[in-house]
């Protein structure tokens, strides 16, 4: 059976996401870049990792595992509504939670409910909104904000259910591998990169997303991270609609290569929405083989 990796621990969102992606033996792993270390090392066949908020944006743990180190290939994501448990030892009053404890992408989720709910609470960082759990069983804080399977891991008792600033709030998660066979091209895909581009050049990021747009690549995610050096140097990451076996994205992967100072290839794999990602008229496979035929006519002088 395979083995998938997920941040843990117990009754964290990540591991609902991991089980999405099928039957598995699921390892609980305390941070994300741990859980990259757990795939590189091959103790386990894949990781599921959190990777973007639609309230809080990038996952920056993720973001910085993924383009540092060996490189590993997303194969797949899923999409999880989040909507939060807010949990305490039992027998707590609101007024006694002096301390809520989550991730720090949950604690911005529910700011405006802390604030209403529990006035006297100052929240606190914890690695994973179960870790969280773990510390108010021990005592170490007075209220977690957690996935609902929380609940049922920790001898926790549910001070507010259903809880979020935000009701349609999504977590975008994605399972990672070591690089061997891709995903097959499904006509719904999406190709994620971390480029680092020139950058002392005017008009080198609009030149790096021309190289996309030229082909009829629909760019749906740009991120940047800066390059921790120095101010002035960052990294981008950007998700695309199409696969790395299609001639267009294969065509642009090679221009980006070409043109940035570096290009990390960081998978092809299936959409959570299933929205179609094919090629547009003109740029669609066949047109590429066409053209390349007509130009290999040409050099050889027909
Ligand atoms: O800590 C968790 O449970 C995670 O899986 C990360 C996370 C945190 C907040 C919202 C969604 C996912």
């Amino acid at each position: 059976m395979s083995r998938i990796a997920y941040f843990g621990p117990r009754g964290t969102f990540t591991e609902q996401a991991a089980r999405s992606f099928g039957d598995a033996e699921f390892v609980a792993v305390d941070t994300v870049p741990l859980v990259l270390a757990a795939v590189r090392a091959g103790e386990v066949d894949a990781g599921c990792v959190p990777v973007e908020n639609s309230v809080e944006g990038a996952v920056t743990a993720t973001m910085d595992a993924l383009a540092e180190d060996e490189p590993l290939y997303a194969v797949g994501e899923v999409v999880l509504p989040v909507r939060f448990s807010v949990l305490t030892r039992p027998g707590a009053e609101p007024e006694d939670v002096k301390t809520v404890a989550s991730h720090p992408h949950a604690l911005a989720q529910v700011r405006q409910w802390v604030a209403e709910h529990l006035p006297n609470a100052v929240p606190v960082a914890t690695t994973s909104t179960a870790s969280a759990a773990v510390k108010v069983s021990e005592g170490e804080f007075d209220a977690a904000v957690s996935a609902p399977v929380a609940a049922l891991h920790y001898p926790l008792t549910e001070l507010a259910t259903d809880v979020a600033d935000v009701d349609t709030a999504v977590t975008r998660f994605l399972l990672l591998r070591r690089p061997g066979n891709l995903p097959r091209p499904t006509g719904h895909d999406r190709t994620s990169l971390a480029v680092v581009i020139a950058h002392d050049e005017p008009g080198s990021l609009a030149n790096t997303l021309s190289e996309l747009a030229l082909r009829g690549i629909n760019l749906t995610r740009i991120e940047s991270r800066p390059l921790r050096g120095q101010f002035g140097e960052y990294r981008f990451y950007l998700d695309l609609d199409g696969h790395v076996a299609e001639q267009r994205v294969g065509d642009a992967l090679a221009a980006l290569h070409r043109v940035s100072r570096q290009v990390r290839f960081l998978g092809s794999y299936p959409k959570a929405d299933q929205s179609p990602s094919q090629a547009p008229p003109r740029a669609t496979d066949s047109d590429y083989h066409a053209a390349a035929a007509w130009v290999a006519e040409v050099r050889e002088g027909r």
